[in-house]
This record gives structure tokens, C-alpha cells and sequence, in this order.
């Protein structure tokens, strides 16, 4: 049994728009759109897709906020909704814009009563807190009333929250959102470390496709509700086309940008005295030999492929175009 399953996951919801000055109609919009996926236990699967594409909404419904309008969720065996209590105590969940944590108690006292609230065992409780202590670098504001945190505290505060009863799944909305880079930092740390144990299945969404390189080896890009790609990022370069480039600076601009077989130039930069190849066919050898032969080459590099170029790429390709995954 796959400790995720989604099958033909749907979910619809009603609107009022407006339709004229005094009239609303309801219109139905389909935020999932039939959604089938299985997770693994120890997986650390990536959700990216563009703003409104229904990652939030799935995560809603595997975690039993909302009910779907069709098709079946299982989590660690059970029905996100119908068993959500008990689901609870076998799921970690840490959405951006949710606190798990009491505004006005220091973190300290806010972990005691989460201990409380999941009947964690005192041992168990202060293991998992003085990993997470020592891994996310707590200590400096354990004492803080929660409310005094800065975000990227207060982020790692929930992680900690989120942990603590030794959940089997850990769902993450936007972990990283709005944190500054050491933060981050800190966050992709701890959750490459809890990758590694390989005892925590991972779900998360971003827009920083950083946290996906990062961290994950499974990426699911999500758009108009639907699955339109299921696999590591190597599979979407290939499948998307992305090529590696390969920057050749001159000594002096050539009159002409060079035509060379199978590496068309992508652009010319530096008044000439940059150029950038992209290598279709050709391997870079073949485009220093052809180079060579024109001019004098003062460094050459190579650009391996840029994932935010192929998901900018992906998001523009309308719906349509996109075949399965
Ligand atoms: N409670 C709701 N009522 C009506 N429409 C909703 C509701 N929640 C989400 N939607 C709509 O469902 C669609 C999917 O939203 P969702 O929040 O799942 O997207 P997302 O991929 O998480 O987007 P983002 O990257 O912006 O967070 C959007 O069109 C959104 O407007």
C-alpha cells in the first residue's frame, strides 16, 4: 500500500460572479481536476505549478480540511476527512498562512502543549525537540512569545510543532515562502536531514524551485488542476527540451555570429564578445573546433540547464499542449 493514494481526485468549488449591475450568477470552478498519484513511504515529492493551479486544494484534501467533489484520498490507509482525527496523529502539516502555535506563549510552552494535546511520551517529546533544537537552531528563541518571532522563527517554530508527535507524512505549503536566505537555509537543511532518515514521507509545494532541487527527487508539476508532469527534474529537461549552453567569450566581436552544425546561437552579449550556444547536437568540442577556426577564444564555459527556463517554458504552454504525464 502506497502511503498516498489519489484516484480521479476532484475537487469543484461554487462562486458568485457578477453578471450585470445588481445580478451574481453562480459559476463552478474546478480547482483539482481528477488527480490520480501514489507516494511511497521515505519519498520526498515536490508540487510546482502556477498561482491558482490546485496544489493548496490537494493538499486541503489529503489532510482533510476539505471533502472532494469526487474520487477517492487514502493517507497512511485512512480517509482524509472521515478518519480525520485519527489521521492527525499520523500526519504533520505546516501551511504557511496557519499557525499551530499560541500567539502569545513562548515556543517552549506551545511545544508542552502540542506534547499534550498528541499524548506524546515525555522521552519521546524531548528526543524529537532537541533534534530539532539542536538542527533548526532553536534556542536562541525558545523563551519568545510567538507573536515576537520573525517569520523565518517562527517557521522553523512550526516545523518543530509539526515534528514532534513523530508524524509518518509531513505535508509543506510553501515552506520557504518570504524567509531570507538563511532561514531557508536553515528549513532545506533540516528537511534534506529528514529526507536522509527516510522515515518521513514528504509532501510539499513551492514556487522556489530551489527547495525542489534541494530536496526533492520526484517533482509533480500541477496546472488547471491537472498532473502534467510526474518525475525526477532530469525527466522534465528531456522531455521539455532544455539544453545545456555553452558561453564562448572572444577576444574580438566576429562581423557575423558563426553558424555551427547542431549548436545555434542563442545570444550575442558583450558588444559581440560573448556568445552563447545552445548545444542541440553538437558536443561542446565540436563547438570550441568550430569557434577556433574564426577567432581567438579567451574562456569558454558551460551552462548546465536552468529549471526556472524550463518551468517559465512549462507555465506558458497552454493546458491543451500539455500531454500526460
Ligand atoms: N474556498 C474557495 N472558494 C472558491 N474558490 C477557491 C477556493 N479555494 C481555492 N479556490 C480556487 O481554486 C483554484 C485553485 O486554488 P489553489 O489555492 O489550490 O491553487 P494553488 O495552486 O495553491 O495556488 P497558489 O500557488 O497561488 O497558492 C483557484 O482558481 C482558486 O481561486
Amino acid at each position: 500500500m502506497s502511503v498516498i493514494e489519489m484516484d480521479g481526485l476532484r475537487k469543484e468549488f461554487t462562486v458568485r460572479v457578477k453578471a450585470g449591475p445588481l445580478r451574481r450568477e453562480k459559476r463552478t470552478v474546478t480547482a483539482v481536476d481528477g488527480v490520480d498519484l501514489r507516494v511511497e513511504r521515505g519519498e520526498m515529492l515536490g508540487c510546482i505549478g502556477p498561482n491558482g493551479a490546485g496544489k493548496s486544494t490537494t493538499l486541503k484534501m489529503l489532510t482533510g480540511v476539505l471533502t472532494p467533489s469526487a474520487g477517492r484520498a487514502r493517507v497512511c490507509g485512512l480517509r482524509p476527512v472521515a478518519d480525520r482525527t485519527r489521521l492527525a496523529l499520523r500526519i504533520g502539516v505546516v501551511f504557511g498562512q496557519r499557525s499551530q502555535l499560541w500567539w502569545d506563549l513562548p515556543l517552549r510552552d506551545s511545544f508542552d502543549l502540542l506534547r499534550h494535546v498528541y499524548r506524546v511520551r515525555a522521552g519521546e517529546h524531548a528526543a524529537r525537540l532537541a533534534r530539532c533544537r539542536d538542527l533548526l537552531d532553536l534556542d536562541a528563541f525558545l523563551d519568545t512569545p510567538v507573536r515576537q518571532l520573525s517569520l523565518g522563527q517562527r517557521m522553523r517554530g512550526e516545523l518543530t510543532a509539526a515534528l514532534l508527535h513523530g508524524p509518518e507524512v509531513l505535508f509543506l505549503d510553501e515552506p520557504t515562502i518570504g524567509l531570507d536566505v538563511v532561514s531557508k537555509q536553515a528549513v532545506r537543511g533540516f528537511l534534506a536531514e529528514l529526507g536522509r532518515a527516510g522515515d518521513t514521507t514528504l509532501v510539499l509545494t513551492t514556487h522556489d524551485l530551489a527547495d525542489i532541487e534541494r530536496l526533492c527527487r520526484r517533482l509533480v508539476v500541477i496546472d488547471h488542476g491537472r498532473v502534467v508532469h510526474d518525475g525526477s527534474i532530469a525527466e522534465l529537461h528531456r522531455r521539455y527540451g532544455s539544453r545545456r549552453m555553452v558561453v564562448a567569450e572572444l577576444d574580438a566581436a566576429l562581423p557575423e555570429p558563426p553558424v555551427l552544425p547542431g549548436a545555434p546561437v542563442q545570444r550575442v552579449e558583450a558588444d559581440g564578445r560573448r556568445l552563447v550556444f545552445a548545444l542541440e547536437r553538437a558536443s561542446v568540442a565540436e563547438v570550441v573546433a568550430g569557434l577556433a577556426g574564426l577567432t581567438t577564444l579567451r574562456d569558454i564555459s558551460i551552462v548546465e540547464p536552468d529549471i526556472e527556463e524550463v518551468v517559465a517554458r512549462l507555465y506558458r504552454a497552454p493546458a491543451a499542449l500539455m500531454d500526460a504525464p
